[in-house]
């Protein structure tokens, strides 16, 4: 895995989360939308660095036709009521839940944490459909630390990409509405030499 390459406008250490009220939605139709607010988490880097050493990191093999094949990026979940690994995602967990109580309609309870070791590393196009987003809207929460990746969304039903997003160093993506149903999204394998980004996922319940 690449050192973390540190980043020029984050040299604070000190892990602390800003005020949610600047978050900017773009509305993507079809009841879909993405909020965003850029660097929300100070200390980025510090939060990476303490993620990487101390997260349980599982590498996992899927089912492929007639072979096994391993899931390119390291993952880690934390069910409802598990402790966070950091208490500055308990934070955010609750930030999150507080400032989206009144159209979301209930909390963010589940984390799930992905490594991306570089380049190579990534997540293919997909939404997060398995469960109650299957059928319903939800909203499912990103915080990223460590080198920006593309986060990028299309239409599920055909259609050219509609936002790349790149993402890292503490900065928020929210995809909400019908996104999970009605968009895909992915992370592409980058040829860039890019240094590792983890990023921490916060659903409701019965989403994954
Ligand atoms: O790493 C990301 O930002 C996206 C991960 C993702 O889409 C997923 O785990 O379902
Ligand atoms: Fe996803």
């Amino acid at each position: 895995m690449h050192a973390l390459q540190g980043s020029l406008f984050d040299q604070t250490d000190e892990i602390r989360l800003g005020p949610l009220s600047p978050v900017r939605r773009t509305v993507l139709g079809a009841g879909a939308w993405v909020d965003r607010l850029p660097g929300w988490l100070a200390g980025a880097d510090a939060l990476f660095e303490r993620l990487a050493a101390d997260v349980p990191w599982r590498a996992e093999r899927r089912q492929m036709y007639d072979r096994q094949v391993e899931v390119p990026r390291l993952l880690a979940s934390y069910g409802a009521g598990e402790p966070l690994p950091h208490p500055v995602l308990t934070e955010a967990r609750e930030a999150l839940g507080r400032h989206y109580a009144a159209e979301l309609g209930e909390p963010f309870v589940t984390a799930g944490l992905c490594l991306y070791r570089d380049g190579r590393d990534s997540v293919a196009w997909h939404g997060d459909r398995t469960g109650r987003s299957a059928t319903e809207d939800t909203m499912v929460a990103i915080l990223s630390v460590g080198d920006p990746r593309d986060l990028v969304l299309r239409p599920r039903d055909g259609g050219p990409t509609l936002l790349r997003l790149p993402l890292g160093h503490g900065d928020l993506v929210v995809m909400g509405g019908s996104c999970q149903r009605t968009m895909e999204h992915a992370v592409p394998k980058s040829v860039r030499a890019v240094g590792p980004r983890i990023s921490i996922q916060f659903r409701t319940r019965g989403v994954m």
